[in-house]
């Protein structure tokens, strides 16, 4: 799916080789300031590299339109982004940027509870707590029906139990629809349960990768 050969951001990143395949969950994981954010940022083109290449299904990254590209690979960052409005609100936003049509109120309830978000759609996102607004941009993403998602930590805001619900529930989802996850996370946990791929980032640089063999 991703194929990065030489890469270097700046004096952060420098990925000599990295595969990551497709409908796999891949985990990113590594010490604090190793560069896991900018590695992901690369992905959907949010940051520019200086050197090397990047493909996504064989096709060079930079060569592709970033809106396009940001429909199929869809990014939720580590603080969660949220717009004036209701629930409902911030959860149909994301399908007006990929021009989706609009679904039914039970498809909104549905992804809510995927992501164990117990709240009304007329509710002010305003009013939500941090662990909230972090399930509501997952739930956002979810709405996107991308072929890649993309999380950079995307559940730090939430106690381990809940953390392993929504998470669980969330691969679940993305598995029944064979696409792809990428996350980078500091659970170690998280990763022992669901990665599948996973790839150890030290000082801009990748120190391992282990490839989990499933019968999946
Ligand atoms: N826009 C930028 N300009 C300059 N330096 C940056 C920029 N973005 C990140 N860095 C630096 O690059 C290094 C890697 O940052 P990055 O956010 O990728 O790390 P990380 O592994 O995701 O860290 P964390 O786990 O703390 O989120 C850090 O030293 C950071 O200060």
């Amino acid at each position: 799916m991703f194929q990065l050969n030489e890469v270097q951001v700046g004096n952060i990143l420098f990925i000599n080789k990295l595969h990551i395949p497709d409908k796999r969950i891949t985990c990113i994981m590594g010490e604090s300031g190793g560069g896991k954010s900018t590695l992901i940022k690369l992905l959907n083109n949010f940051i520019p590299y200086d050197h090397g290449k990047i493909t996504y299904n064989g096709e060079d990254l930079q060569l592709i339109d970033p809106i396009l590209l940001r429909r199929n690979v869809v990014m939720v960052s580590q603080v969660p982004v949220m717009f004036e409005g209701t629930v409902q609100d911030n959860l149909l936003i994301g399908l007006t940027f990929s021009e989706k049509s609009t679904p039914k109120v039970e498809k909104l309830q549905k992804i809510l509870s995927i992501v164990c978000l117990p709240k009304e759609l007329d509710v002010d996102a305003e009013e939500l707590s941090g662990g909230e607004k972090q399930r509501l941009s997952l739930a956002r993403a979810l709405l996107m029906e991308p072929e890649v998602y993309i999380f950079d930590e995307p559940t730090s805001a939430l106690d381990e139990e809940l953390e392993d619900k929504v998470m669980g529930n969330i691969i679940e989802e993305i598995k029944r629809r064979e696409k792809t996850l990428i996350m980078v996370t500091h659970s170690k946990k998280l990763a022992a349960t669901f990665g599948e791929v996973i790839v150890h980032l030290k000082g801009g640089k990748i120190t391992k990768v282990r490839e989990v063999t499933t019968n999946g």
